[in-house]
């Protein structure tokens, strides 16, 4: 791409991972911890008081090898002691949307805090949602992902995807497509406590036999020497509907909690790709396991920071 437009930001931006990524791939095991520490990102602010403590970014081949050892096993691994801090209830957060049908909220995992809330959308709408993805013009994808991404959003932010993989089909809906996409989405503001304003549209996506999506974290990240100048900010959470059951494999798996969620029709996950400081948060790294036997539809919100400043305030504790 450079040698066609040298000036490309998104390429020179790739340019600069790969490059990093080759030479932690070619330095002995000490080297490479060591590079990997003085690697360390810097906050999404770019202020280097807000680093992290202890968020080293695994390289891609640590990531793949621990993926696919999480897609192998068929549930989550959690001791009891861990197990015991978790809790299911009924949130409706005093608004009127949900007073009279709260929704069933299971914590999955804590640090970070991924949830997963039961039934929060009818067998109806999914069925109208998957019509309305199926017929659109679809693109099948298994490429660098971050050109694609950012051809759909902002070439200024760097996507950083350790391995950019992913094989499936995608459509975007927005809420003016139907009254099942709009009821999604108010559905996920009042559940969630954010404001749906900034979110990206509905994106489904849909898997066959085969299907997959590498390890990747949904934020985007800030070019060490280039302008952050995404619209509304950076994707501060992730709202993952799942539209179908998978016979067979399709589970998304969290790398560093050793998460396995298996697809169940009509509930959804939710997590914060970022700290209340503005911080990315790499512990939400995660996959889509190959569906092995089935077909996976998903439907996926991306919700930004823009307009969450009294819904989420803001923290200096980096961790919270
Ligand atoms: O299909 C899944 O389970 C995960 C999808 C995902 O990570 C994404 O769309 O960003
Ligand atoms: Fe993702």
């Amino acid at each position: 791409m450079l040698a066609i437009d040298p000036n490309h930001v998104q390429a020179k931006a790739n340019k600069v991972y790969y490059a990093s990524l080759i030479k932690s791939q070619t330095l002995s095991k000490d080297q490479r911890e060591d590079y990997l520490a003085s690697s360390e990102k810097v906050g999404s602010n770019g202020k280097k008081n807000f680093r992290v403590r202890k968020q080293r970014q695994k390289n891609y081949l640590e990531l793949n090898e621990i993926c696919k050892a999480l897609c192998r096993q068929n549930r989550a691994k959690l001791s009891h002691k861990h197990q015991a801090k978790l809790f299911c209830r009924y949130r409706h957060n005093n608004h009127p949307y949900l007073i009279l049908r709260p929704v069933k909220e299971e914590q999955l995992f804590d640090e970070p805090t991924i949830l997963l809330f039961h039934d929060v959308v009818s067998d109806t709408d999914i069925e109208k949602i998957k019509v309305l993805a199926t017929p659109q013009k679809s693109t099948i994808v298994k490429m660098n992902l971050y050109v694609i991404v950012a051809a759909f959003f902002d070439s200024q932010c760097h996507h950083q995807y350790w391995d950019a993989g992913r094989l499936q089909s995608h459509t975007w809906l927005s809420d003016r497509v139907s009254p099942a996409v709009a009821r999604l989405s108010r559905l996920i503001g009042a559940v969630t406590n954010l404001t749906m304003e900034t979110a990206e549209d509905l994106q489904v996506l849909n898997y066959g036999v085969g299907g997959y999506y590498q390890p990747h974290a949904d934020f985007f990240q800030v070019l060490e020497n280039g302008g952050f100048t995404f619209k509304n900010g950076n994707r501060i959470a992730t709202w993952l509907t799942y539209m179908s059951d998978v016979e067979f494999g399709g589970a998304t798996v969290f790398l560093a909690v050793d998460g396995h969620i298996v697809p169940k029709k009509r509930s959804a996950v939710f997590w914060y790709n970022m700290f209340a400081s503005g911080e990315v948060d790499y512990r939400t790294a995660h996959a889509a396991c190959p569906v092995l036997i089935g077909n996976k539809w998903i439907a996926t919100k991306w919700i930004h920071e823009r307009g969450q400043e009294f819904r989420r305030p803001c923290s200096l504790d980096s961790m919270l």
